[in-house]
């Protein structure tokens, strides 16, 4: 059975596709009923115990050729469920709680009443909150909520901490992992259906601190250093909505087929070129830039860098956007005022930027060396290839100090 994934009212997400699984009787039994988003976070279970299946069986079914290439049509659920993946059945678990939200979230975006309702509402300029953050949108809170009950559902996070609440959320004492999140990043464009992201942390959750008051412990385990994810994911809201995902061995790629609501691998162990010819700033900034900063721009607009050749400049303006460009075509990505945040968004995506052979800095030091101190800290970041990053950070002063507090 096929649901529709755009339905104007309510957005459904077809269940996944299990029909390259061995416990069929179990997926016909789950395929006969419709998983309606209502339905796919009340009934937990059901996302579990496909989750589970993949974990068992895939491997006996499609696996790796032994020489490190893939063969047959991976579904992410299954490539997580080869033997040699890394991943365990709770981590599995959780991430096809994460996709789950993605696919509809992705839905959501596309939806017409959705895009309506975005034509009907006045252009806004972005406004602080109390804590400085922008003003969230009400897509965020759509997001943050998706997300939330997704993760809540998955019974596998013991605390989850997002960038649209102020205070990590303590939700069960026993599970495993501790989630932090940007459940839609870039949405200040979201008007005008330029692609945006949600980005996804994992951690192990701190067992030293269980005997703790649980605000106590609750921030311990978000505020780790990155170095401790065991895995990160970024979802891209595009012209096709795509999951980046990282268990720590290699970056892999997954496509929504939105025939069925099944994330396919597309881009397998994803290697960032060692240098781009492409560099991805806000350079409106230019005059509020530091000298470093500004003499690299001048040196590779001109084709005076390291690389002979003259760089291009692309800003979406939308960090998962400008960072997935930069994964696939290599050079940088960048914001040098301390705007970005180093838990939920410059973490998990240094995390990937190095699983796929490039770096991330704050242009000084190694962003998964940076130990937080509160939940929303910002600082700048410089995402991008090794030869480019290492280039620029050879020009010293690459931090933007003068903040002005742009309005747009
Ligand atoms: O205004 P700037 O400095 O160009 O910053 C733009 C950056 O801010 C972001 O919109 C994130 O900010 P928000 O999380 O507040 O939306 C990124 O997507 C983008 O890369």
């Amino acid at each position: 059975m096929q649901t529709t994934l755009y339905s104007p009212r309510l957005a459904c997400i077809s269940i996944p596709s299990l029909s390259a699984y061995p416990h069929k009787a179990l997926i016909d039994h789950s395929r006969s009923k419709h998983l309606s988003p209502r339905r796919l976070f009340t009934d937990c279970n059901y996302l579990q115990v496909i989750a589970k299946v993949a974990a068992e069986s895939h491997s006996q079914i499609m696996g790796s050729s032994g020489d490190g290439v893939l063969t047959g049509d991976h579904t992410l659920l299954s490539f997580l469920g080869r033997k040699d993946s890394g991943s365990d059945d709770e981590l599995i678990i959780l991430l096809s709680h994460v996709q789950a939200a993605c696919a509809k979230i992705a839905s959501l975006l596309a939806s017409p009443s959705t895009v309506k309702a975005a034509c009907e509402m006045k252009p806004s300029s972005p406004s602080v909150t109390t804590s400085g953050r922008d003003a969230p949108k009400p897509l965020d809170l759509v997001a943050n909520d998706i997300i939330k009950a997704a993760l809540k559902c998955s019974g596998k996070a013991a605390v989850i901490a997002s960038e649209e609440d102020e205070m990590p959320i303590w939700l069960n004492d026993t599970a495993p992992y501790v989630v932090v999140f940007d459940p839609l990043d870039g949405s200040r464009n979201i008007d005008a259906s330029i692609p945006t992201g949600s980005i996804f942390g994992i951690y192990r959750r701190l067992e030293e601190t269980d005997g703790l008051p649980e605000a106590e412990k609750a921030e311990l385990n978000v505020l780790q250093r990155g170095e401790k994810l065991v895995a990160a994911v970024y979802s891209l809201y595009s012209s096709a909505t795509v999951l980046c995902v990282s268990i720590g061995s290699g970056a892999h790629v997954f496509t929504l087929d939105r025939s069925n609501g099944d994330f396919v691998l597309t881009n397998s162990n994803l290697m960032m070129p060692t240098r781009g010819q492409i560099y991805s700033v806000n350079d409106a900034r230019y005059f509020d830039w530091p000298e470093g900063l500004r003499n690299y721009i001048d040196d590779v607009r001109q084709g005076k860098g390291q690389n002979p050749k003259k760089y291009s400049a692309r800003y979406i303006c939308s960090l998962v956007a400008d960072f997935h460009r930069t994964v696939l075509y290599g050079g940088l990505a960048m914001n040098p005022r301390a705007h970005l945040r180093l838990v939920y968004e410059a973490n998990p995506l240094s995390f990937i930027a190095e699983q796929s052979g490039g770096k991330g800095s704050d242009g000084k030091r190694r962003i998964l060396d940076i130990q937080p101190i509160e939940l929303h800290q910002r600082l700048p970041l410089f995402l991008g290839s090794a030869d480019d990053i290492s280039e620029l950070l050879s020009y010293k002063n690459i931090q933007q100090l003068v903040n002005p507090g742009y309005e747009v």
